[in-house]
């Protein structure tokens, strides 16, 4: 479904004082993502993750290679296409409450892309809102609430509503669930296992949280400094990966002493 192919890319100098020459973010990546797949992107801070996300969602045109969607190259694309692909492809960030805007409310904020892409009267707008809401979790009169009356939880349930209004095919999880408790952590892992296999959606499940892409990914990959440094899809094999930023990642999550470990998942 999606290939990125010899992915590198580079920002630029930041300012005309810096003579450095851009250091490359990206350096060579390949990557496959099956249909119905849920892929993990780890790395440590900076790695690269949300550049490749981006390049990903078509938001930042890669330096150098090639992204694949369905048989189709996403840079060398007609605007109809890319508006297919718009919809297509979505996202869901970190902070959810810089994600919406605070003036909406949760009904307008679901109802955001329906009204760009589809025609739906008032009626059957609000009867989708309506689905999507009972879907995420939420009660019939969260429609008329505010982003600042929800809980980060809560709240990450609209945006995750809005990513799924018009049926994408991919949706780009950009530390989704970092930020929210381990309570809430597990509830939205539990809604993104339940919506993927609802809607046949694919994820790229970016993190640097190790337990929460064993918990829902099929396949995992390593980032490093820019470059893949691992991927796979069995967690022995990370576990045993001798890759120092890989092992650092598991390490992380490892008590010092065998007999405390957990096992992953
Ligand atoms: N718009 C930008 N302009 C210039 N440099 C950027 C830009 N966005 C990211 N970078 C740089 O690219 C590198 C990779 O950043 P990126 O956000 O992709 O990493 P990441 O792995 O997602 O990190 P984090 O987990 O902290 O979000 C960093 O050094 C960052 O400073």
């Amino acid at each position: 479904m999606l290939q990125v192919r010899e992915v590198s890319h580079s920002y630029g100098n930041r300012n005309w004082l810096d003579r450095s020459g851009s250091r490359p973010v990206l350096e060579n990546i390949s990557l496959t993502m099956d249909k119905g797949s849920c892929y993990g992107l780890l790395g440590t801070s900076g790695a690269g993750k949300s550049t490749l996300g981006k390049i990903i969602l078509g938001i930042e045109k890669p330096s150098k290679g090639e992204v694949w969607f369905e048989g189709k190259n996403l840079y060398h694309s007609s605007r109809k296409l890319l508006k297919e692909w718009r919809r297509d492809l979505q996202v869901v960030f970190q902070d959810c409450y810089s994600a919406v805007n605070p003036l909406m409310t949760a009904a307008q904020i679901i109802g955001e892309p329906l009204r760009n892409f589809e025609r739906y009267s008032p009626k059957e707008l609000q009867r989708r809102i309506g689905i999507l809401l009972e879907q995420v979790g939420l009660r019939p009169e969260d429609e008329r609430k505010y982003p600042h009356q929800f809980s980060g939880g809560q709240l990450q349930r609209v945006n995750i509503a809005r990513a799924i209004a018009l049926k994408p095919k991919l949706i780009v999880l950009d530390e989704s669930v970092s930020s929210l408790d381990m309570v809430h952590q597990t509830q939205i892992l539990s809604l993104l296992a339940d919506l993927r296999t609802h809607y046949g959606l694919s994820y790229l499940f970016i993190t640097h949280d190790i337990r929460a892409a064993t918990a829902i990914c099929d396949h995992i990959a390593v980032m490093d400094q820019g470059s893949l440094v691992y991927q796979g899809g069995d967690r022995e094999s990370l576990i045993q990966c001798a890759h120092p930023a890989v092992k650092q990642l598991v390490s992380s999550i490892l008590p010092e002493h065998p007999s405390e470990r957990i096992v992953l998942n």
